[in-house]
């Protein structure tokens, strides 16, 4: 959770809603019964005031509302240090102290109290913001501002600040200020722009007639007074992936408020682009000036600019009205191959990157922009980041997903090297059509939003992943798909549509082509096909399947432990005996002959296959341990199948036995039976369940492939 500056005991939206208790506009339903309610609407602290109580009322209060509070939220005190001691030493949780100017000191509260505890102050004046400004750092964590408007609820209160007096005050302050006295729904969005870190209320929650709706109306005011407004200048994308209708769909989804003025548009699919148009640039400058005059832009992104002419235009108006946030996504080409800008505009594109904060170029780009081969290597990128970084003044986020490989890792680097790395694996997926235009727009979202470059862009990238993974099944074109915006948010709301048994089964077996590409292409294969493996390799390969064999029926019998269903109970421990079955047949057949079996060790790839099925039995997942156990059902009937349409039925064959087991119809039966188990449970299974039952398939596919190749180095 973020901190917020010069106060680290506080999170950035503890202070979002603050509630001040009031005994007399409680009524008869007490202020416990109030502060229940309003925790539950969502107030995340509780200041309790009452200026009339005697300390020992004042210590059975805390006692009272730390109970009913219970961890939801921070509770604080008005004032009496002692009671706040003595409550604590009663059991109570009291977070801190609220202090008036004429209360106890500070600095006294902060050494009593200790490090751990919530100090707030008072203050309206110029003065009392020297005096904080003279403590000691980490003395107060904020201050409570007012009051804004006249209030009955402090009857002494000083004349009111306004917004404007506060937002004045909140600006020149080096420590987070809640805005406090007489404020109603209707000035919560206006006292967050002015810069507030919350909005404390007494008679909004105290006096409502619903203390729960009222503080979940002035939270949901709060909240959309911090909708970001954030401007896409780009292309537009017809088919809905990249360019503005992106950029719109990724503000939305990390809660922007999403404007676009268009430079160009493109006839494109998920194939190509078979098009531009780019209109009259005074018409880009009509767009960009009727928004500036009416709104108050919070960020820009910055896409496609198709041309010199465009960039002077955008470059010409960003001069004149720069918002506080500036992405420049350095579109050159289209995931497709296609050029988006004028070879002849890269010179005037680098005179642009100035007024950028951010710039977010893919590693082709980032090499066009420093003049460079495009890098080969991640270090080689993020040196040519640091030069583009201290060339422009700008930072720049470097995207790995032009690297080869299996991974697709960022960097935030600025002028003297990376900030962040990024890691992460690569998803296996076509839909990557837009991951670059979606990428910038959310992060000018999310910094827009308040967070850091660093946080933002971590967040960014995890939800653009989870985008990035659910692509695919939009079924959008049959070319480099987009990425799903919502699909987070369709998860958690409810609004996914739910997988089928056959769509999972379909979509993992896709999934693992590229592995089961590689275990047709390993010469051990290959040679057991056309009889030209040697026998001592072949007698490897079957003394470490008896070995693997007999652990990989241990795990089956775990599975049919955790089954269910009695079906399925019996399914598994039918195939457990099975392998037992097997295995012993796969001694006598071929491995005793000439003399008694000695099993040699498990091989490395033996081992490690085993120890994956063993972690997940261990996990006690029934799901995951099922998903980990299907891919020697399906591969092996897979290759067997082709094998045997290769090479059986020929009895001189060296290895026809062998092969003609591999393609028994009660095997292919069980295969089709497991398979029908594992997907079915996935489809219904949470999303991360899922998930995590897909991860346990890929690894097994992959420990496949490695068993075959270990054959392969055998001889
Ligand atoms: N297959 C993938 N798996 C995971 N992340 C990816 C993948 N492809 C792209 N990304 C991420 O999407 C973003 C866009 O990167 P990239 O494809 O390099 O840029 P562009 O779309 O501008 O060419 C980056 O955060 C990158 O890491
Ligand atoms: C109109 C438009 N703008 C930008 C891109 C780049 O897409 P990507 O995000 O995949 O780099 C695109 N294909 N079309
Ligand atoms: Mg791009």
């Amino acid at each position: 959770m973020t901190r917020l500056a010069g106060a680290g005991r506080l999170s950035r939206e503890d202070l979002a809603l603050y509630l001040v208790t009031d005994r007399a506009l409680s009524g008869p339903r007490g202020v416990a019964a109030v502060v229940d309610a309003a925790v539950t609407g969502g107030a995340r602290i509780v200041q309790l005031r009452d200026k009339q109580a005697t300390d020992a009322e004042i210590v059975a209060q805390l006692v009272e509302l730390s109970a009913v509070i219970d961890g939801r939220a921070l509770l604080v005190v008005d004032d009496r240090l002692e009671a706040l001691i003595e409550a604590r030493r009663q059991g109570a949780r009291v977070d801190g102290i609220h202090l008036g100017q004429s209360d106890a000191s500070v600095s006294a509260a902060r050494s009593l109290l200790g490090p751990d505890a919530i100090i707030g102050l008072t203050a309206n004046t110029p003065e009392h913001l020297d005096a904080v400004r003279a403590l000691p750092e980490g003395t107060v964590d904020y201050l409570g501002v007012g009051v804004i408007h006249p209030t009955t609820t402090k009857p002494d209160h000083p004349a009111p600040l306004g917004v404007a007096g506060f937002a004045a005050f909140a600006a020149a302050s080096p420590l987070p200020c809640v805005a406090i006295g007489g404020i109603d729904r209707d000035d919560v969005a206006a006292l967050r722009r002015a810069g507030a870190a919350g909005v404390a209320v007494v008679s909004a929650i105290c006096a409502a007639p619903d203390p729960r709706i009222a503080a979940r109306k002035l939270l949901r005011a709060w909240g959309s007074a911090g909708t970001p407004r954030v401007l896409s200048i780009a292309g537009s994308d017809p088919s809905g992936g990249a360019g503005i209708q992106a950029d719109l769909k990724s503000i939305a989804a990390n809660g922007g408020y999403g404007m676009a003025a268009i430079t160009a548009l493109t006839a494109q699919n998920t194939r190509g682009v078979s098009g531009v148009h780019v209109p009259p640039t005074e018409f880009l400058r009509a767009q960009l000036d009727a928004l500036a005059e009416d709104v108050r832009i919070d960020a820009v992104k910055i896409g496609m600019l198709a041309g010199a002419a465009v960039i002077a235009e955008v470059g010409s108006w960003l001069r004149v009205h720069r918002p506080p946030t500036v992405v420049l996504d350095p579109v050159m080409v289209a995931t497709s191959g296609d050029r988006l800008l004028d070879a002849d505009a890269e010179q005037a594109l680098r005179a642009l990157l100035p007024l950028a904060d951010l710039l977010t170029p893919n590693l082709p780009e980032l090499g066009v922009l420093v003049r460079e081969e495009q890098a080969t290597s991640w270090t080689a990128a993020i040196a040519q980041a640091q030069r583009l970084s201290a060339d422009s003044g700008a930072l720049v986020l470097v995207k790995g997903g032009h690297l080869g490989g299996d991974e697709a890792p960022d960097a935030l680097v600025g002028p003297a090297g990376a900030l962040r790395e990024y890691p992460g694996e690569r998803i296996r997926t076509r839909s990557t059509h837009g991951t670059g235009c979606s990428l910038s727009s959310a992060l000018a979202a999310r910094r827009a939003a308040g967070l850091d470059w660093l946080e933002a862009v971590a967040e960014v990238r995890g939800w653009l992943r989870e985008s990035i993974a659910a692509g695919h099944a939009l079924q959008v074109g049959s070319g480099h798909g987009p990425v799903n915006h919502f699909a987070g948010l369709w998860e958690r709301g409810g609004l996914a549509i739910p997988p089928t048994a056959e769509g999972v089964a379909a979509d993992w077996w896709d999934g693992i082509a590229p592995i089961r590409r590689a275990i047709d292409e390993l010469p051990f294969l290959r040679r057991l096909a056309d009889g030209s493996l040697p026998e001592r390799s072949f007698r490897w390969y079957l003394a470490q399947d008896a070995l693997y064999l007999h652990d990989y029926s241990r795990t089956l019998a775990e599975a049919s432990r955790l089954a269910p269903t009695a079906a399925e109970q019996a399914f598994w421990a039918h195939s457990a005996e099975q392998c037992v079955v097997v295995e012993l047949q796969l001694h006598e057949h071929r491995l005793s002959t000439g003399g008694a079996v000695v099993l040699p060790d498990q091989a490395p790839a033996t081992v490690a296959y085993l120890d994956h099925l063993r972690g997940a039995a261990f996990d006690g997942d029934y799901g995951v341990l099922i998903a980990a156990l299907l891919p020697c059902f399906w591969i092996y009937t897979d290759v067997g199948t082709r094998l045997h349409a290769e090479a059986g039925g020929d009895p001189a064959h060296p290895f026809a036995t062998w092969i003609d087991e591999y393609a028994d119809p009660a095997f292919a039966a069980a295969t089709q039976e497991a398979i029908g188990f594992v997907s079915a449970f996935a489809a219904a299974a949470d999303p991360v369940t899922r998930h995590r039952m897909r991860v346990a398939f890929e690894r097994s596919s992959e420990h496949e492939r490695a068993f075959f190749a270990a054959a392969d180095l055998s001889d």
